[in-house]
């Protein structure tokens, strides 16, 4: 039964012996959502989407496509994927194993359309064994989109890809998008997740710590920076002061405090902490605000949960 949800996770675990590759993981994809999978190595996102598509079985918990089953959700043509894992045929040339993917599948397009969409044309005739890298993920990437998949499942899609290739695949993706199919990608290019993806999940030790916008996800890991210097002649600052200021998540200070202090704040509200420096009446010279980036904003996250889970696992 098709509940409007594309995927859900409901308190999915599995386990490889004494490791926990995924931990209660809970979660609920949309329709038009592209989302971006990140995590550290072996934080557990080839597992997650193994078990979405139903390659593995969880040892609790359960896991829907569709409000189904994910083989019922593949077998109808719904679900379209490219993996890291999983040689392609052979003894055969990319024309034709992209015709036979748009052969067999339920829904599947015309394979003209796929090999340009994929930008396989010019090498139609060459032998799937003899591709380079890039060739053969723009290959997985045809066999991908060679139906009308409602889901699109890629675990470290643009690995190997030059930088014309990665454009031309994350444009296709966008299409995919805009035609209402859900984009789910796997992947350690930060820069990739925050310009593409319209939701970021991050998995750490197998659990989702973070779940949001990359807008969302860059704030709540204090993700700008305001630093300015405080001159002992404009007057003497109490560090509690600062220490107080509204939106602040971390705060260093440098320099003598009988002369030039340079002072660096990661802030949540970088507004509200600069509105608190002149309500306290402090006057900064060579203020400065600024961005940081998904990539700092996903180290502090996760280094955050690795300092947790180390607390805890000695508190044990
Ligand atoms: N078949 C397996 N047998 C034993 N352990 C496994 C197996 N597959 C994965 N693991 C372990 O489970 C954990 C999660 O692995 P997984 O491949 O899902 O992580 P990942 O986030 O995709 O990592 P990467 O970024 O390195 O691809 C790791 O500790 C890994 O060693």
């Amino acid at each position: 039964m098709d509940n409007g949800e594309v995927a859900a996770f409901r308190q999915v675990s599995k386990s490889y012996g004494k490791v926990k590759a995924v931990n209660g993981l809970d979660l609920t994809l949309y329709p038009g959502q592209t989302v971006a999978l990140l995590g550290p190595n072996g934080a557990g996102k080839s597992s997650s989407l193994d078990l979405l598509l139903g390659l593995r079985e969880p040892d609790q918990g359960s896991v829907t496509l569709f409000g189904g089953t994910p083989r019922a959700a593949i077998e109808a043509g719904r679900v379209g994927a490219m993996l890291q894992s999983g040689g392609l045929m052979t003894d055969v040339k990319v024309g034709e194993l992209v015709k036979l993917a748009c052969d067999v599948h339920p829904r599947g397009h015309k394979p003209a359309e796929v090999m340009h969409e994929a930008g396989l044309e010019e090498i139609a005739d060459r032998r799937v064994d003899k591709l380079s890298g890039g060739q053969e993920q723009r290959v997985r990437f045809a066999l991908a989109v060679a139906g009308a998949n409602d889901l699109i499942v890629l675990d470290e899609p643009t690995t190997g890809m030059d930088v014309s290739v990665r454009q031309h695949f994350w444009a296709s993706m966008r299409r995919q998008a805009d035609l209402g199919r859900t984009v789910l990608f796997a992947t350690h290019y930060l820069e990739e997740a925050d310009s593409i993806a319209d939701r970021v999940l991050v998995l750490h030790r197998g659990r989702l710590i973070a779940d949001g916008s990359s807008a969302e996800i860059k704030a709540r890991a204090g993700a700008r920076r305001v630093s300015f210097e405080l001159h002992a002649a404009d007057g003497f600052v109490d560090d509690t002061l600062l220490r107080a200021l509204p939106g602040l998540a971390a705060l260093d200070i440098s320099g003598p405090a009988d002369a030039v202090r340079t002072v660096r704040i990661r802030a949540t509200d970088a507004d509200a902490v600069v509105a608190g420096l002149y309500r306290a009446g402090c006057y900064p010279r060579g203020l400065e605000v600024t961005s940081l980036g998904l990539e700092q904003a996903f180290l502090t996250i996760t280094e955050a949960a690795e300092a947790t889970e180390l607390a805890e696992e000695s508190a044990r």
